[in-house]
């Protein structure tokens, strides 16, 4: 990295942008495990209604960011802040089950589905958290409940045709091919409806075509729910094609960030990734 071989130190974060909020606010959030530190006091700012890629060398740091801010890790330090209509939430204060009813929504790296349901199912089981029936309606099946089972899978049905599932609609996840399955995953994270969507690597075992199709759909589907989509992505295709702004880390830290020309063109980005991150993976 340029800024440190130079001798001044990397900056801790970017600029904030003055006349804007932010939808989430992250500042010094250090994790480590044991005697690694995975993040190392990293900061940046993700803007509402955009996407925003995180990209990094192997083991820069970057799923255990999103794994702080999800909530499945609680780091040593820092401030994790998201602000939605609903008002300021302090993320820290959170448990990760209390996360998707911030409006926060996550794909893995690995899918986490239902391979033995079909698409739609998978989707209605996601889309079934945003259910407000009791216990007692459902049983009884009261007309509320039996309105809003109606409403679900209407919903369900427009999200599947969204993602250009609709004819994998009632096919078992199982018996899909990998890049549709990875669709489904981000259909189940769209069922939430969320305000902020965390995506780990979701073009991972895509071919060429699949990859131009998933960013078709990444920025068709923010355009049309408005939600934030913050991911980590290896595609550097992708990346440069539907990000808004792109923060890069590199050995836990914090390194860059700026729009898709930007950060092509910073040489401290070009060195981390030409000269070595752990092993060098670059797409
Ligand atoms: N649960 C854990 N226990 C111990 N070390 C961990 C753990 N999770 C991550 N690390 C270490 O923290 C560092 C950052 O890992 P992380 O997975 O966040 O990087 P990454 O940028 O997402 O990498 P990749 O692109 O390969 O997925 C690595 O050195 C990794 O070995």
């Amino acid at each position: 990295m340029r800024a440190m071989m130079d001798g001044a130190p990397a900056a801790a974060r970017p600029p904030r942008d003055a006349g804007a909020a932010p939808l989430l606010s992250l500042s010094d959030v250090r994790m480590s495990f044991g005697g690694i530190v995975a993040v190392q006091d990293v900061g940046f700012d993700v803007m509402p209604g955009t996407v925003h890629a995180l990209i990094g060398p192997n083991g820069a740091g970057k799923t255990t960011m999103l794994n702080c801010i999800s909530r499945f890790y609680t780091p040593q330090k820092g401030s994790m802040r998201l602000l939605t209509a609903t008002g300021e939430h302090d993320l820290l204060q959170c448990k990760a089950h209390q996360i998707s009813r911030l409006g926060i929504a996550r794909t893995f790296q690995n899918l986490e589905l239902f391979s033995e349901l079909t698409v739609f199912d998978n989707v209605l089981i996601a889309r079934s958290i945003a259910m407000r029936s009791t216990l007692t309606e459902a049983l009884l099946r009261l007309p509320r409940q039996r309105r809003e089972e109606r409403e679900q899978r209407e919903r369900t049905q427009q999200i599947v045709d969204g993602l250009n599932l609709g004819a994998h609609a009632h096919t078992l996840v199982r018996d899909l091919p990998y890049g549709t399955q990875k669709l489904v995953e981000l259909a189940r994270a769209m069922a939430l409806e969320p305000v902020l969507m965390l995506l780990d690597e979701p073009a991972a075992g895509m071919n060429n075509r699949e990859i131009d199709a998933l960013g078709d759909t990444l920025r068709r589907l923010q355009a049309a729910t408005g939600a934030t989509l913050l991911l980590i992505e290896h595609s550097m295709p992708l990346v440069m094609s539907i990000s808004d702004t792109i923060t890069v880390m590199h050995n836990g830290a914090f390194l860059a960030q700026g729009s898709p020309r930007e950060i092509e063109k910073n040489p401290a980005v070009v060195e981390a990734y030409l000269g070595g991150g752990k092993s060098g993976k670059r797409r």
